[in-house]
C-alpha cells in the first residue's frame, strides 16, 4: 500500500476520530463524583435550636445518613435537616461553578410537601465575618416531596437561587444576589418552608453530580492541536520524501553525465583511432584527406595559402634489410615525433604510404614551406634513430597560393620529391621548372 493510500485511509481514520470525539465528548469528558454522607464526609443533623427553637433531631439506623427530627413551633420558622460539610472549617470548599446536575438518593417522610437542597457558597467578598454562621451563601432549591422518584431526585443547579432573607439579613449588594457555586463548603437536606409543626424522617444515602476536569473548550482545541500536529508531521515526512528523491534524481543525473563523458571520450578515441596512423601517432590517410578538406575550405574562403611537404624516407628498403623491419619500424615512428616536434602546432603531418609522409601547412607560402622542408630535411640527416641508425628523406615541396585544384598542387610536390630523389636525394626540391 503507497503513501497516498496509506495517507488517505489515516485521513478517514481521523476524521472519524475527531467526529466521535466531538459526537461523545460529553460522555468522554465527564466524570462522577460520589459524595457518602456519613463517611466520605462530615454530616451533621442541624435544627432550629442554634436560632432559639425547641425541634428535637436525631440520628436513625439507616445505612447513609437518617435524620428523625420532630419540629416544634416555638421558633417562627422551624426547620430541621442534614447538613454535608465538605469543609469542617467551612473556608475552602468545592468548586462547582462547571456543574450542571446533582443527584440525591433520599428518603423523606413528612407533613410538608416540599424539600430544602441548599448549596452553601464561602466568600470574603460577602463581607461576613467567616466564623459566622450564616455566613456561606444561601443558594437553595425547593423541591416537591412527589419529585423524589424511587428514592432519587435529580437537581440542576442553574434552577438554584438565594434565599431573600439572607441578602436582607446581612446586607449583600444587588450584584452578589445571583447563585454561586465556586466554593461550596456545606450542602443541605432540610424540611422546606413553613414546614408545618410534626415529624420528619429523612435518609440521605448518596450524592452524585457530574464534573467535567477538561472543558468542552479545552477539549476541541485539544482535537485542533492533534490535527496541527499531525499535518506538521505529514508535512515533514513529505519533505524528507522529496529531498530523497531530489537527491538520488540529483545521483543518477551525475551519474548520467559521467556516462556521457565517459562514451565521449570514448567517441572521441574511436574518431582518432579511425584517422590516426597506429605506428608513428601522424594522421592515416582518411585523416589526411580530412585535413586537406578542411585547409582547401580555408583556401577558398580566407585564401589563406597552404604549403604541402612531401617526405620520404631514403633507402628505406636497405634500413630494413639490414636493421630488421622493427628498427625500420622505429625509424617511421622516430621520423614523425621528429617533424611533429619541430613544426608549429595548426601543421598537420600524415603518414602517406609506406615510409612517406604528408605535411600539410597551413598559412604558408611556398618559399616558407620550402625553409620548412630544409629545416625537417637537416633534423632528420643529423638525428639517431637508433644507435648508430642514420636516414636521410627527400622533401618535394609544393603550395596552394594560386586558384587550381588540390590534386594539382599533390601532383606537383609529388613531382618534385621524384626529382629529389632523382637529384641524389636527402634534398628539398620545391615546384616549378626543372
Ligand atoms: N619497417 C617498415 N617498412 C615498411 C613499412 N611500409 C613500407 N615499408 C618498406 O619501405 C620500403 C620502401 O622501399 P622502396 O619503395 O623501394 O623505397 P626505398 O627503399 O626507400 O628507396 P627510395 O625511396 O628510392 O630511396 C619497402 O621495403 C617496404 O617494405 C612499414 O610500415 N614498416
Amino acid at each position: 500500500m503507497g503513501f497516498r493510500w496509506r495517507f488517505e485511509y489515516s485521513l478517514l481514520l481521523m476524521v472519524l476520530l475527531s467526529v466521535a470525539a466531538v459526537r461523545f465528548s460529553d460522555a468522554l469528558l465527564q466524570q462522577v463524583r460520589v459524595i457518602t454522607p456519613g463517611s466520605s464526609v462530615l454530616t451533621e443533623a442541624m435544627s432550629d435550636r442554634r436560632n432559639g427553637g425547641d425541634s428535637d433531631v436525631r440520628r436513625g439506623p439507616a445505612p447513609g445518613f437518617e435524620l428523625l427530627c420532630t419540629l416544634r413551633e416555638r421558633f417562627r420558622y422551624p426547620y430541621c435537616g442534614i447538613a454535608l460539610r465538605l469543609d469542617p472549617q467551612l473556608v475552602h470548599g468545592v468548586d462547582l461553578s462547571e456543574v450542571r446536575r446533582m443527584r440525591l438518593w433520599l428518603d423523606y417522610e413528612g407533613p410538608a410537601s416540599t424539600v430544602k437542597i441548599q448549596l452553601r457558597n464561602a466568600s470574603p467578598a460577602y463581607g461576613i465575618p467567616q466564623n459566622q454562621e450564616d455566613a456561606a451563601k444561601y443558594n437553595h432549591i425547593e423541591v416537591s416531596a412527589k419529585s423524589i422518584q424511587g428514592g432519587m431526585v435529580e437537581v440542576d443547579l442553574r434552577n438554584f437561587v438565594v434565599a431573600n432573607w439572607w441578602m436582607q439579613q446581612f446586607h449583600i449588594a444587588p450584584q452578589l444576589g445571583r447563585p454561586e457555586f465556586d466554593n461550596v463548603v456545606t450542602l443541605e437536606v432540610t424540611t422546606g418552608t413553613e414546614a408545618p409543626p410534626g415529624d420528619y424522617r429523612f435518609v440521605l444515602k448518596r450524592v452524585e453530580y457530574d464534573v467535567q476536569p477538561l472543558s468542552t473548550e479545552h477539549w476541541y482545541l485539544v482535537i485542533m492541536s492533534i490535527w496541527l500536529a499531525l499535518a506538521l508531521l505529514y508535512l515533514f515526512i513529505r519533505l524528507v520524501r522529496l529531498q530523497t528523491v531530489v537527491r538520488q534524481q540529483r545521483q543518477q543525473s551525475q551519474e548520467l553525465r559521467a556516462i556521457n563523458r565517459a562514451l565521449d571520450k570514448r567517441s572521441q578515441q574511436l574518431v582518432q583511432m579511425a584517422t590516426t596512423d597506429a605506428l608513428t601517432g601522424a594522421l592515416n590517410r582518411k585523416g589526411l584527406e580530412d585535413a586537406l578538406q578542411q585547409a582547401l575550405a580555408d583556401w577558398r574562403r580566407h585564401q589563406h595559402p597552404l604549403g604541402l611537404v612531401l617526405i620520404d624516407i631514403d633507402h628505406f628498403k636497405a634500413v630494413n634489410d639490414t636493421h630488421g623491419h622493427q628498427a625500420g619500424d622505429r625509424v617511421l615512428a622516430g621520423l614523425a615525433a621528429l617533424v611533429r616536434s619541430h613544426v608549429r602546432g595548426q601543421d598537420l603531418l600524415g603518414r602517406w604510404g609506406g615510409e612517406e609522409f604528408l605535411l600539410v601547412c597551413r598559412d604558408t607560402h611556398l618559399p616558407q614551406a620550402q625553409a620548412i622542408a630544409e629545416k625537417l630535411r637537416a633534423l632528420v640527416a643529423n638525428h639517431d634513430f637508433a644507435a648508430g641508425l642514420r636516414v636521410t628523406a627527400s622533401f618535394g615541396v609544393a603550395a596552394m597560393d594560386s586558384d587550381r585544384p588540390l590534386d594539382q598542387v599533390f601532383a606537383a610536390a609529388d613531382a618534385a620529391l621524384y626529382r629529389a630523389k632523382a637529384e641524389g636525394r636527402n634534398r628539398v626540391v620545391a615546384e616549378g621548372p626543372a
